[in-house]
Formats: C-alpha cells, structure tokens, sequence
C-alpha cells in the first residue's frame, strides 16, 4: 500500500473507534449512576478496607455475575481498584477505593455524585431530544418542548426537582469556590459584606464566609430556593428577584447564573447589581467560564463547551460566553472597567468596577 493509502486507512480506523464512544456515549454517565444508587463507594468506604466480590454482593443486595461486570466497567474507567489475589476464580476478586471512586460517595467532602444524579434525571435528560428543533427555530426551548415549561418556573412548582437542582449545583459550588479562593484570594480581600446574587441553597457563600470570615454574606436567590436553604452562621438568606432589584452589599457575587440568560437578561442583571454597591469602592464578582478558542483551548475547555451545551438543552437564552462576549456586557451595564483572571477550574473570576 502506498504512504498516503495506509495514512488514510489508520485516520479511517481511529474514526471508527472514535464514532463508538459517541454511539455508546451514554454508557458511562449511565453506569455512574447505577454506582451510585447501588452505594458502592458509600459501602466500600465504611467498610475501612478491600472487600471480595462475594462481600460487596452481599452488603449490597446485588448478583454476583452482574456486580463483577459493573465493577469490570467502573475499574476500566478508573473508578475502584482491583486488588490482586493469588486465586483465579471471579469470587474471589477484591476492589478498593480510588480517588476518582470517593467522588461517587453521598457525603465525601468533593463528592459529584448530586451533579450525576442532576445530568441524569429524566427532566434534564429529556431536552437534549429536542435540541433540532431548538437548532431550527432558536426559539423553541429544548426544556420547554420536554418539560412544559422552563427550568426555573418547573423548578417552583417542583420541589423534588428544585432539590435535585440545588444539591447538584452546591457539590460543584463547593469545589469551584475552594479553587477561587485558593488561586486568587485578593478577589475577596476588603469586603466586609457581599451579596451572592443567585446563590442556590447558599452553599457558595458558606463556603466563602468559612474561608473568609470578616465577610458578612447575604444569599439571594427566588424564594422558593432560599425558604428551603439551611441556615449557616453569618449568612442571612432574602428571597427575592433579581431582575427587580438586588440588596446593597460592599460587592455583588455572581456564579453560574449570568450563563442562564440573554445579553439583554445579563445587561439588566448587571445593572441591579451595580444600583447595589457603593459607586467609589464597590465591585462586581463573576464566576463562569470563559471559552478559548483555538490555540488557547485547555484541559478545561471540553467541559467549559460541554456546558455551553447544557446551557443550550435547559435554558432559554444561556450559553457561555468568550471574553469579549463577557467584555460587552459588562461594559454595556455600564461598568467603567473590567478584569479577568483566569485559573485551573471550569470558571473564571471576572471583576466589574463601577
Ligand atoms: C445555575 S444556579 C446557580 C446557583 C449558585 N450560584 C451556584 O453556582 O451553585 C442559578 C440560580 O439562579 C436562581 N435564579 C433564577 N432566576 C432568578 C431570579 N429571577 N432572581 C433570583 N435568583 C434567580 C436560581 O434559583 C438558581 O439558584
Ligand atoms: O446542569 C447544569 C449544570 C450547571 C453547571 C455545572 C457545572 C458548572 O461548573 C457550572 C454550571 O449549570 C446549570 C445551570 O446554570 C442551569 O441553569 C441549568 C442546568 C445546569
């Protein structure tokens, strides 16, 4: 075969396999989950050590011969080690935790598993079904034609919903929130009281205040959301709306809502905002990611246009925005300047000055 021939039969060959994992792309999410219901990390871990097969079956209520194939497919994926023993039988095979496996635990202090069980559920799975239409029209909801109406309103009528919302976005909170204030901890230096302006549960701003306790933290979010938050010291909960007007603080703190809407929806965000800190010393915090494009893509950019997708299957007008999509609509809120730090995590901090 010539040079060019067998280049193009191996580029054929990687495509091949390449095209499996989207045909199959379910598979992994969907095997998460099912760990997770089962509790295997929760029961691996309270257990203090490796447990055999037989053991883990029986704590767990499960067949054997179905077990030893999911733990087949988790070990591959690198969740669970199989600790090696000298006899050959399946039985006697023994599985212990790795780092990636604690993340499925309930409670484990970085645990993702809220955020799976979020992604999965058929009412955030149901609108990526709908994407074409929402392709050809850009106007029909994806969420909406799978859900009867959109995120947020679905959320209030919903509380099951509301929760599965709330404790899937709070377990990325807290990882997103130690990133910030590890990385760039000046962002937070001066402020005696900020304002977390749709801040879910107010797992974000506990987070802050506990890292930085001279903040006082007012969590602000729709009133069904902060009626169920649970109260933590030094953060005062107000429901209320955002578009109507946000309460005054030292510096406005906004994550991961700014994707959920429009230009037009930010820009009139924004500007409550900048109506509610001091015009000489006060700022505006963002956190959200900012897409690269081109050579200045990263280990984080799969996720960070990931999510822009999510944000086309559950929102109406979200998406994630470039840094001169984020440049324009600060400025256009009328913000004097504007700055952005970029760090090893999904988001960005981005500071608006009045
Ligand atoms: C994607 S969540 C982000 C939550 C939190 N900041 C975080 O990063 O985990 C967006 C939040 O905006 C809230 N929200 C939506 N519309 C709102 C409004 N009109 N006023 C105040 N909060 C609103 C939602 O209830 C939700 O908690
Ligand atoms: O399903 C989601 C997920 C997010 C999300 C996940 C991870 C991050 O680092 C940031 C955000 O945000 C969402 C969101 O803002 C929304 O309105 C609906 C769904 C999701």
């Amino acid at each position: 075969m010539e040079v060019k021939s067998i280049t193009k039969a191996k580029e054929e060959a990687q495509a091949n396999l390449d095209m499996w994992k989207y045909a199959l792309g379910f598979t992994p999410m969907a095997i998460v989950k099912c760990a997770i219901e089962l509790q295997i990390a929760d029961v691996l871990e309270s257990h203090g050590g490796a447990m055999t097969l037989l053991e883990l079956s029986t704590a767990l209520g499960c067949s054997p011969p179905t077990l030893h194939r999911i733990m087949r497919y988790l070990n591959h994926r690198g969740f669970f080690k199989r600790v090696p023993t000298s006899q050959e039988d399946s039985s006697s095979i023994s599985y212990e935790q790795t780092t990636l496996s604690r993340m499925l635990m309930k409670n484990s202090e970085n645990s993702m598993a809220s955020l799976v069980m979020l992604e999965s559920s058929h009412v955030m799975l149901g609108p990526w079904h709908n994407l074409r239409a929402r392709a050809l029209t850009n106007g029909a909801s994806a969420f909406v034609s799978a859900n009867g109406e959109e995120l947020w309103k679905y959320a209030s009528e919903n509380p099951a919903h509301s929760k599965l919302i709330n404790d899937g976005l709070a377990c990325r909170a807290r990882v997103d929130i130690l990133a910030i204030i590890d990385q760039y901890p000046e962002a937070f230096k001066g402020i005696g009281s900020l304002v977390d302006v749709g801040g879910g549960d107010g797992t974000s701003l506990h987070t802050l205040v506990k890292a930085c306790p001279w903040i006082r933290g007012t969590n602000f979010d729709l009133p069904h959301v902060t009626s169920m938050a649970p109260n933590y010291v030094g953060i005062e909960h107000v429901g209320g709306d955002m578009f109507e007007r946000v309460p005054k603080a030292d510096a406005a703190f906004l994550m991961s809502v700014l994707h959920d809407w429009n230009d037009e929806e930010c820009i009139h965000i924004l500007r409550n905002c900048l109506e509610a800190i001091p015009k000489d010393t006060g700022k505006v915090i963002i956190a959200e990611a900012v897409i690269e494009e081109g050579e200045k893509e990263n280990e984080y950019s799969d996720v960070r246009l990931a999510l822009d997708m999510v944000m086309l299957a559950h929102t109406e007008t979200g998406k994630e925005r470039t840094s001169k999509e984020w440049e324009y609509v600060v400025k256009a809120a009328g913000f004097s300047r504007f700055k952005v730090k970029l760090i090893e995590a999904i988001p960005a901090v981005i500071e608006a000055y009045p």
